[in-house]
């Protein structure tokens, strides 16, 4: 018992929040065994007398055993529990090393449960009487000797009689009813708590308990307790400085309950009948009712319902059985031999109790009035933080300061680049003005000296002419995206903030004010800028052509001109995914990032004059984050709407192509007469030559063969297959032909990373995929394994054998069984082969090289991943 004082609390232990302070809290909870001792009664004046014999002893404080136990016996002949008391035994030892500890925890707010339980007459209520005593007099000992703390005892008293529970000291209320309450468990309405003056008080009101307990005499007991009897003592407490300096006063409350059960008890022995004989059949229900719950719970492995709500005992003692409560259980049992069977049962029931764990914590209360005026104290906070601005749009502080950096930043930019491109207007200007003008001495040597050679003059305005216009169409790129991203997060934090104060709400309009202020003078400078473009290009005379390279790698909305990025930003509503992040980030998926390395060198004027885009991108990052999910959702929805539209429109060059059948009469693109595809054998033929064809096409494309695999599987000569067919078999001509052209087109600078629809680009895949397999089969079950390698004539010891076995799949075209046996290897190492599983819909029929098609899609679920769009 012990170490169990590690759960007495520390004083002025706080609360865990202000949504549970005031009901009670949870502090510093511990698991902790149900205490269980066991208590052998002497042998009573009427054992004796008939002559009967003490067959239990207790040989030490821990075990109780059987003396007469027969050799063959089911049953232990000890029984070992926390504490054993003999017959020798004082109900003052009793309490003290079995009860007390936990009676004294629920002074420190913890809820404690001592319990009698034993077979009736075996001295349940004689232990119970000394235990209360006992408790009593050592609770008033401590809150005496308790200075710091004021403690307040209410007292209660029930009997749970034939299932009817009734107030021992309001007894003409009647059948009280029980309640369940969220945080406090059952109680029990209506139950009358009467607050304790003192000692002497509550020795009083237990004896008024006492005096309505139903007793009645048996053959066993001259006076037996006929129900079970529950005295709950209320402590509760609360430090006498009141407070503990942070303005939370620490209340503490718990229950101590004293419970005395009646007995169990058989017909047989007490002899009852009429009243007794039911009120033992009561008795009897509500123990096996205990005891099944006991069981149950100390056999917590087996997860499953505890039957707490079948008896009022057990619904009423709910929290102490394996519940936020320490509970100590003494076991009574006479040692006469008369009893044996039922002493065992006791024994039984102590054994199984030792192994319920409950989980007790300090119970901490503030009052409504404390909680008032904390409640009080956190609205005053919060509305002193509302009233400062800097306080409480501290957020908007910041996002105005950015603001305000970012427009410093493209004003200095744009004055930067009016500045350039005045200075070589001005320059051209005088040039084109008054040729004669450049010849003196000082204007020609000026242009010279900034130049460096006058003969290339003209080709350098040129250059400094397409820079400023790269250096516009930046600016203006840069500044619409941050203007965007700005305005995205004014509108995020006002939608956030709809409930603040009236303040921030002005605040925040006039912010958006400024905004739109700032996008209308961006746009008027813009147009001023590129009314100078316009003017500078036609000065340029020469056009100047962004390489076709470039134009290629860069996306529509970087690398145009600003009008239509900005058209792309204008349509897009503030907060719809496609905002400037996601903008910007269908470009990083779908195209070449704009890095140095992609994007022609533009002297050193992006480096300094232009706005950091990756600074920005950091900036808005945090505001952009939450939208990310909503544009992948947008994305993948598109996928798969483009997936769909794919497939329609693949149906749809199906019908074409059976027009165009129709049309011709039969005869197919190489001039020969089809069977009819009406007739079942005119269509089997069909079938089996576009069949091979397809396999043939499969190789000299070198198609994936998880692809070919699933293909071959699922199209097996239906006649509904025919428009499948057709369009797998235009797909593979496709291919070949792109692949045909592209190694034509290929030049010796060009990689196969460079042309993904190249021949090279496919065998490289397909490598990467038979690998992928090989890997793969070690999964699969070793006998499996070899049973393939064995079939496949590959040598067990062998290196390698697993890839030296998909090398081998898939390889002859023309050998029908051959590719059987490959298609089932491949299906049964992927796993994805359950006839009927997979829908032709689903299948892949995408006009995509298949060395672009991410190869290692298993399943036939999603369409955008197997159309790889
Ligand atoms: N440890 C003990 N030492 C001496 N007498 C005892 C002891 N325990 C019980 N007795 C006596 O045995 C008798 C039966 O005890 P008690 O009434 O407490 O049994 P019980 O288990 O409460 O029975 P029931 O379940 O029928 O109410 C009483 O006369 C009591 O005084």
């Amino acid at each position: 018992m012990g170490e169990k004082n590690a759960l007495t609390p520390r004083s002025g232990e706080k609360a865990g929040g202000i949504g549970i302070l005031s009901t009670p809290g949870k502090c510093r909870s511990k698991e902790e065994k149900i205490f269980v001792t066991v208590r052998v009664r002497p042998m009573s004046s009427r054992e004796i007398a008939q002559r009967d014999t003490a067959d239990w002893e207790c040989p030490d404080d821990h075990t109780v055993s059987y003396k007469q136990q027969p050799d063959r016996s089911p049953y232990p002949a000890r029984y070992s529990f926390d504490r054993v008391f003999g017959p020798e035994s004082s109900t003052k030892v009793v309490y003290e090393e079995g009860a007390k500890d936990v009676a004294l925890s629920a002074l420190s707010g913890i809820n404690s449960t001592i319990f009698a339980y034993g077979q009736t007459s075996s001295g349940k209520t004689f232990t119970m009487r000394g235990v209360i005593e006992n408790a009593i007099v050592d609770i008033y000992d401590a809150i005496e000797k308790n200075h710091q703390r004021e403690y307040i005892l209410k007292i209660a008293g029930l009997e749970i009689y034939n299932e009817v529970v009734r107030d021992l000291l309001n007894p003409d209320t009647g059948a009280l009813r029980l309640l369940d309450d969220p945080e406090r468990g059952t109680i029990v309405e209506k139950l009358t708590d009467t607050i304790v003056r003192d000692c002497k008080h509550l020795r009083q009101v237990l004896s008024i308990c006492e005096a309505q307990r139903q007793v009645g005499e048996t053959m066993l007991n001259d006076a037996s307790s006929r129900s079970h009897q529950i005295i709950r003592l209320t402590v509760e407490s609360i430090p006498r400085e009141n407070g503990n300096g942070n303005g939370t006063v620490n209340s503490m409350v718990a229950t101590l309950n004293f419970v005395d059960l009646a007995g169990s008890e058989r017909a047989s022995q007490t002899l009852s009948d009429g009243t007794r004989l039911k009120e033992g059949c009561h008795i009897n229900r509500s123990l096996l009712t205990l005891s099944t719950v006991i069981r149950k719970l100390s056999n917590r492995t087996k997860s499953g319902h505890i039957p707490y709500r079948d008896s009022k005992l057990t619904r009423i003692l709910q929290l102490s059985l394996g519940g936020n409560a320490r509970t100590a259980i003494i076991c009574t049992m006479s040692p006469a031999r008369a009893h044996v069977e039922q002493s065992r049962n006791t024994l039984a029931f102590a054994t199984r109790a030792k192994e319920v764990t409950n989980n007790a914590h300090v119970n901490l209360v503030v009052s409504d009035k404390d909680l008032v005026k904390q409640l009080q104290k956190e609205v005053a906070r919060l509305e002193a933080e509302l009233r400062i601005p800097e306080a409480a749009l501290s957020s908007d502080a910041l996002l105005h300061q950015k603001e305000q950096q970012i427009q410093k930043e493209l004003i200095r930019q744009r004055d930067a680049a009016k500045t350039q491109l005045n200075e070589v207007l001005a320059k051209m200007g005088d040039e084109q003005r008054d040729p004669k003008e450049l010849c003196t001495p000082t204007k020609k040597q000026l242009l010279v000296d900034e130049l460096g050679c006058p003969s290339k003059a003209p080709f350098m305005l040129i250059q400094e002419i397409r820079k400023l216009e790269k250096l516009q169409d930046e600016l203006g790129e840069d500044a619409s995206r941050a203007l965007e991203a700005l305005q995205k997060e004014v509108e995020c934090l006002r939608l956030a903030q709809v409930d603040m104060n009236q303040d921030a709400v002005q605040t925040i309009t006039k912010l958006q004010e400024e905004i739109k202020n700032l996008h209308v003078q961006h746009r008027k400078d813009e147009n001023e800028i590129e009314v100078q473009t316009s003017v500078s290009t036609d000065v340029s005379s020469p056009k100047l052509k962004t390489p076709t390279r470039r134009r290629k790698l860069l996306p529509s909305t970087m690398g145009s001109t600003t009008s239509s990025s900005r058209q792309l930003f204008a349509n897009s509503p503030p907060c719809s995914p496609k905002t400037t992040r996601s903008a910007l980030q269908e470009n990083n998926e779908n195209n070449p990032p704009r890095s140095s390395e992609n994007t022609p060198p533009s002297g050193g004027h992006r480096r300094s004059n232009s706005v950091d885009i990756r600074k920005m991108q950091n900036m808005f990052k945090t505001a952009a984050e939450d939208n990310i999910k909503s544009i992948r959702a947008y994305v993948t929805e598109l996928k798969e709407r483009v997936a769909k539209l794919q497939y329609q429109k693949q149906l749809l060059v199906c019908q074409v192509l059976e027009l165009e059948s129709n049309n011709t009469g039969g005869e197919n693109e190489y001039g020969e007469m089809t069977p009819s595809l009406h007739s079942p054998s005119g269509w089997r033929l069909q079938f089996e030559k576009q069949r091979m064809q397809i396999i043939e096409l499969w190789d000299v494309c070198q198609v994936s063969i998880i692809h070919r695999t699933q293909f071959y599987l699922l199209f097996r000569g239906d006649p509904a297959d025919a428009m499948y067919m057709e369009v797998e078999f235009r797909r593979l001509l496709w291919l070949q032909e792109q692949f045909a052209k592209n190694d034509q087109n290929q030049g010796p600078g060009v990689t196969d990373e460079d042309n993904i629809s190249s021949y090279a680009a496919s065998v490289k895949a397909l490598r990467r995929e038979r690998e992928m397999l090989a890997k793969r089969m070690r999964r699969m079950p070793p006998e499996m394994k070899d049973e393939l390698l064995v079939k496949w004539e590959i040598p067990l010891e062998s290196k390698q054998r697993k890839l030296q076995l998909i090398e081998k799949l898939w390889t002859d075209a023309r050998d029908m069984q051959h590719i059987q046996d490959s298609a089932e290897v491949v299906a049964m190492i992927v796993g994805f082969w359950e006839p009927g599983s997979a829908s032709k819909e689903m299948f892949a029929l995408n006009f995509a090289p298949p060395s672009s098609q991410k190869p290692f899609h298993f399943g036939w679920n999603s369409i955008s991943t197997m159309l790889n769009l």
